[in-house]
C-alpha cells in the first residue's frame, strides 16, 4: 500500500451479495475490492448479512479510515430488548404483506393520503406493511420486538458495535412509510397505527456525519439506502436518469424538491445528500435474464449471443416478466406471460430477446411515469450486474429512446458509500469530486441496424398491448 494515501471502504449490501470497495478517499481510484454471496429467499436472517459482510470485508475494512454501509431498502429488522433479532428479515420483495398494505391504505383514507403523508402509496415493499403483517400474523414475535430498523441500519449499529443508539439516514429512512421527506421527520403515528403500538427507531443521522467507530477506529458514516448509495456513487449531471439492473430494476435522479405521485409509480423517496430522488422499482429485472438463461440450457453470454441473433421484436414475441410477482404495475400475486407464439417466433433466440426486451419495456414505462412528474429525460445512465449484458447494451437505447450511457464496470452502490464516508472523514460541506468512467454511450437506432426489426416504439406498443389484454 501507497504511504500517505487515505483509503475509505464502502459497503453494498444488496439483496444477492454483500460487496466491499477500498478507495482512495482523494480520487475515488479503487484500490481493493471484497465479495460474498447472501442467501437466496425474501427472509433472511440479519446476522447473514453480518457474516457476509465481514468474510467480503476482511483485510480491506482494516486498512481503511472510514466506512458507510449502502443496503438493499425497506427490509424490516426487528430486535427485541436485547438486541437479538426476533424473526428473519422481510425484504424488498417479499410480498406477503400485499393485503396489510390495502388494509393501511384504507385505514388512512386512500392512496393519496399516504402520497401526502409520506410520499409513498403502499405496495407491499415498504416497510410499514410488514410492520402491519407481523402484527396480523405473528403477535408472539410482535410482542417481543422493542426496535425496528433497516438492513443497512443493523450493520452500521453492528459495525459499531452496537451501540444504545441505532442510526439510520434520510434516503433509507423514507423508504419505510413512516418517515416523511417533505417533513425530514417519523410520522409514528402511521408506524403506531401500523403495528398497534409504538417501537423504537433509529435515529436519522445528518448526510455527513459520524455515527460511530469501528473495532480498528473507523470513522462510520450514516450509511443509506442502496439506491442512494448509487446516486452518490455517480456524477450524474442534470437530465440524467439512472436505469439499475440489480435484482430489482429501478429508476431514478436527483431532485432539488420532494415528488408526490398520487398514482404510486414514482416514490417519493430523499436521497443521502439533503435532496430527493424520485424512484420507480420493479421487482424482475437481472434474474429474468439469469431465469431465461438457465430455461434455455445456456449462461449469461449465451443469453446475449442468442438475443442478439434475433430481430427486434421478437418475431412478436413479448414477454411479461412477473416471474417474482410485481411492484410496479402493483400486481403482488402476477406470474409471467408469454404471449406472441408463432412457429416463427418460438425458437431460443427470440426467447432470449423477449427477456431482454420485456424487462427494458417495464422500466422503460417507469422512465416515462419519471417525465409524468417533471424529470428531465436527456440521457440514461445504466448500472447494475445486468448492465454488463452485450444485449441489454443493445437493445436499451432504442426502448428508452434516448441515449443509454454505460458507466465502467464497478460497483456504484459501493462506490457512493465510500463517497459518502470519505465526505463524513473530511467534514466538508459537500462530498469529494469524483471523476466516472464512461464505457460506452449507445444511441438510439444502433441496435436495429445491427439486428433489423421492430423499432423500439413498436416493441414498447406490442409489450403495452401483451400488459393491457393480460392485466387490464
Ligand atoms: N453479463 C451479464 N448479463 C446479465 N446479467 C448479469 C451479467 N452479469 C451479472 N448479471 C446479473 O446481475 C445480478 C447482480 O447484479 P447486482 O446489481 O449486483 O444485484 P444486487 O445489487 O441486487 O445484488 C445477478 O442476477 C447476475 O446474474
Ligand atoms: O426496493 C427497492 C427500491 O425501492 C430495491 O431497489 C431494493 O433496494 C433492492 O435493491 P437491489 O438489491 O436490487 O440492488
Amino acid at each position: 500500500m501507497m504511504t500517505g494515501m487515505t483509503l475509505v471502504a464502502g459497503i453494498d449490501s444488496s439483496t444477492q451479495a454483500c460487496k466491499v470497495v477500498l478507495v482512495d478517499a482523494d480520487s475515488g481510484a479503487v484500490v481493493d475490492t471484497g465479495r460474498a454471496d447472501h442467501p437466496d429467499g425474501t427472509e433472511v436472517g440479519p446476522e447473514a448479512w453480518w457474516d457476509a459482510l465481514r468474510a467480503a470485508g476482511d483485510g480491506l475494512l482494516e486498512r481503511a479510515d472510514a466506512v458507510a454501509v449502502g443496503g438493499q431498502q425497506h427490509g424490516m429488522v426487528v430486535l427485541d430488548a436485547d438486541g437479538a433479532v426476533v424473526r428473519p428479515a422481510l425484504l424488498w420483495n417479499d410480498t406477503r404483506s400485499a393485503g396489510a398494505a390495502r388494509e393501511l391504505t384504507d385505514e388512512l383514507g386512500g392512496a393519496g393520503a399516504w402520497a401526502d403523508a409520506v410520499g409513498l402509496v403502499l405496495v407491499a415493499s415498504f416497510t410499514v406493511t410488514k410492520l402491519r403483517w407481523l402484527a396480523a400474523h405473528e403477535p408472539a414475535n410482535a410482542a417481543r420486538a422493542e426496535q425496528v430498523m433497516l438492513p443497512h441500519d443493523y450493520l452500521t449499529w453492528q459495525l459499531a458495535g452496537r451501540p444504545d443508539e441505532a442510526t439510520t439516514d434520510r434516503g433509507d429512512a423514507s423508504g419505510t412509510g413512516y418517515w416523511s421527506a417533505a417533513n425530514e421527520s417519523y410520522r409514528p403515528d402511521l408506524l403506531s397505527m401500523a403495528f398497534g403500538r409504538e417501537l423504537g427507531v433509529p435515529r436519522v443521522a445528518a448526510p455527513a456525519e459520524v455515527v460511530g467507530r469501528t473495532p480498528s477506529g473507523a470513522a462510520i458514516a450514516a450509511g443509506t439506502g442502496d439506491n442512494m448509495g448509487a446516486a452518490l456513487g455517480l456524477t450524474l449531471e442534470p437530465g440524467d436518469v439512472v436505469v439499475s439492473l440489480g435484482t430489482s430494476g429501478t429508476v431514478f435522479a436527483v431532485s432539488e424538491s420532494p415528488v408526490t405521485d398520487v398514482t404510486g409509480t414514482v416514490a417519493g423517496f430523499a436521497d443521502a445528500t439533503g435532496r430527493h430522488l424520485p424512484l420507480v422499482a420493479t421487482l424482475n429485472a437481472a434474474r429474468v435474464l439469469s431465469a431465461t438463461a438457465t430455461m434455455l440450457g445456456t449462461d449469461l453470454a449465451g443469453l446475449d449471443r442468442l438475443a442478439l441473433e434475433a430481430p427486434a421484436g421478437a418475431n412478436g414475441l413479448v414477454l411479461l416478466p412477473y416471474l417474482d410477482g410485481e411492484r410496479t404495475p402493483d400486481l403482488p400475486g402476477a406470474t409471467g406471460s408469454l404471449v406472441g407464439l408463432t412457429r416463427a417466433s418460438m425458437t431460443p433466440q427470440t426467447m432470449a430477446r423477449a427477456a431482454v426486451e420485456g424487462m427494458l419495456c417495464g422500466l422503460a414505462d417507469g422512465v416515462d411515469a419519471m417525465r409524468a412528474q417533471g424529470v428531465a429525460v436527456e440521457r440514461i445512465v445504466l448500472v447494475g450486474g445486468a448492465a454488463q449484458s452485450a444485449a441489454v447494451r443493445a437493445v436499451a437505447a432504442d426502448v428508452f429512446g434516448v441515449p443509454v450511457v454505460v458507466p465502467a464496470a464497478g460497483e456504484y452502490v459501493a462506490r457512493g458509500a465510500a463517497r459518502q464516508a470519505a465526505w463524513a472523514l473530511a467534514a466538508t460541506s459537500a462530498p469529494p469530486e469524483w471523476e466516472l468512467a464512461v464505457d460506452t454511450t449507445v444511441h438510439p437506432g444502433a441496435g436495429i441496424e445491427t439486428v433489423g426489426g421492430a423499432d423500439g416504439t413498436q416493441v414498447r406498443a406490442a409489450y403495452a398491448e401483451a400488459r393491457s389484454r393480460l392485466h387490464p
